[in-house]
């Protein structure tokens, strides 16, 4: 049986894109300078898609200790990772090309190979890998989070394996990567940030309490939610 967490969602809204991700900057820099003080490493754990984009552009120019960041991926495409979409090109040319952290702390998915073989590849290198101290999340439309989709398995029970293989995505390419809930949610901290007019159904039944991908998503010290003001009103049609 799948069980939802009961957990604290807290909602904050922003006026729109670019607000929120000025937000989203300075939570990570908060959370960042706190694991640093308390453990002297941030596990860091990235979202893809478009959303984090403006996020990782603004990381590239913050004063911080790049030696100590440690960064890791909630899911990749598997596709060459000369693709656009690839999550891994998208964080590099936003930002990991451009500032200090060794090369060795940048925990990347591999991208170009069957979904199960990335899956064991990317569960080798996290084992080992404590609580991570932040988790970065995106919501799509159908309320998938990392590569967690509606009807597939998304990794809750205690003992689900670290990541999970996917080969019927929705949304292209159909081969991905995710790591699974249970994983995710060891989490020090969870932020997802929520943009654009298309996630105004999904964030409106995650609210509702319906049982979406997002909804198997929560750590003890609860869930940030970054989002725009204009998906938290009623649509007109609704
Ligand atoms: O497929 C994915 O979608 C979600 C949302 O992406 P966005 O482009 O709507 O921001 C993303 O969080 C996830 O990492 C990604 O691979």
């Amino acid at each position: 049986m799948i069980s939802i967490n009961t957990g604290q969602y807290r909602w904050h809204e922003f006026p729109d894109l670019s607000a929120l991700q000025e937000a989203a900057l300075g939570a990570i820099l908060d959370s960042a300078a706190l694991a640093i003080q308390e453990r002297g490493r941030f596990n860091l754990v990235l979202a893809g898609g478009e959303t984090p984009r403006g996020v990782y552009n603004r990381l590239k120019s913050v004063p911080t200790d790049w030696s100590a960041w440690h960064i890791y991926f909630g899911d990749e495409r598997c596709m060459p990772p000369t693709e656009f979409e690839w999550n891994f090109r998208m964080a590099g040319e936003a930002w990991l090309d451009h500032v200090a952290i060794p090369p060795n702390q940048i925990y990347a998915i591999p991208g170009g190979i069957r979904a199960d073989k990335a899956a064991d590849v990317y569960a080798q290198t996290l084992r080992g890998v404590g609580m991570f101290d932040l988790t970065l999340l995106g919501i799509g439309e159908d309320g998938h989070t990392a590569s967690l989709f509606p009807g597939n398995d998304w990794g809750i029970a205690p003992d689900s394996p670290d990541t999970l293989a996917v080969f019927n995505s929705p949304k292209r390419p159909p081969q991905r990567v995710s790591l699974s809930a249970a994983r995710l949610n060891r989490s020090r901290q969870i932020i997802f940030l929520v943009a654009g007019a298309s996630k105004h159904k999904a964030v409106a039944k995650w609210r509702a309490g319906e049982n979406i991908p997002a909804r198997a998503i929560m750590c003890e010290t609860g869930v940030d939610v970054l989002t725009e003001s204009a998906l938290l009103l009623p649509k007109h049609s609704e």
